[in-house]
């Protein structure tokens, strides 16, 4: 789908510290979330996410995570409200995580990390038509990200983890249909934190409205150890366990960030 292609081809190997600012950026992501320098914005909406399983396509290893990719060729997958002003399509959703449980996600609540977090990116389809064209654009993109804390099993997610060892290597790939994202949002998506960011991989472009939600969701130890059995490398090269795949934090800048809830 358009949103895979070139955008996260890269073949550079992750260099996960990467760039420690961009050029001019002055707002870069992640962040820690000083929870109590955020702001009550009464204005912001209730987020409405509409997904249809069926929509979804493939699973592949690109070398930074693996992305669980959907048709985004049509508004079946869409996002709206919260901070939201227009209508936003969603494309693929995929993980950051740790080498142990003690760390992994790339945002920060109060300095608390968690073991991975969530990304489901979304593109702004009233004002685009491609990803590509929106991920270079200052209100291209809406992702929303989840905390995972490790726990009870999620058997939602097992699904998923049952497709990991097919992708194993850097630019594997393999069909995967029928899977809800739904299933891997929190009971509450009305308790979030929403700021102006960019992505964590490169092209690191500030075209994001992040949506960070305040309740996380759970996965077992055994799910969790299956992505890390992921590895950055292909089958030809030194074997290079897929782990630690987040950015170094960057700089508020004197951004704020809003809280839907008091
Ligand atoms: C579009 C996109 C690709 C990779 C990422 O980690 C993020 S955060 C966003
Ligand atoms: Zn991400």
């Amino acid at each position: 789908t358009a949103c895979s292609s070139k955008y996260v081809l890269s073949q550079m190997h992750p260099m996960w510290q990467g760039p420690l600012v961009v050029p001019g950026g002055d707002r870069q992501s992640p962040i820690d979330i000083a929870v109590r320098k955020t702001v009550f914005d009464s204005e912001l909406k209730p987020l409405v996410a509409t997904y249809d399983p069926q929509t979804c396509q493939q699973i592949w290893n690109n070398g930074y995570s693996f992305l669980v990719e959907y048709d985004d060729t049509t508004d079946k997958n869409t996002l709206k409200g919260g901070p939201l002003q227009d209508k936003f399509r969603l494309c693929q959703f995929h993980f950051h995580w740790g080498e142990s449980n003690d760390w992994g996600s790339e945002h920060t609540v109060d300095r608390r990390l968690f073991p991975a977090e969530l990304h489901l990116v979304h593109w702004n389809s009233d004002r685009y038509t491609l990803f590509e064209e929106a991920v270079m654009e200052e209100n291209g993109l809406a992702v929303i990200g989840v905390f995972l804390k490790v726990g009870k099993r999620h058997e939602g997610l097992q699904k998923l983890v049952d497709a990991l060892p097919a992708i194993r290597h850097k630019d594997s790939i393999v069909e995967f249909n029928r899977f809800d994202p739904g299933c891997l949002l929190p009971a509450n998506i009305n308790d979030y934190w929403t700021y102006h960011g960019s992505l964590t991989t490169p092209p690191l472009t500030e075209s994001v409205s992040w949506i960070i939600m305040k309740q996380h969701i759970e996965v077992s130890h055994d799910q969790l150890a299956v992505f890390r059995s992921l590895l950055f490398t292909s089958a030809e090269e030194v074997q290079k366990s897929m782990v630690n795949n987040f950015r170094v934090q960057q700089p508020i800048r004197g951004r704020t960030v809003r809280s839907s809830f008091t």
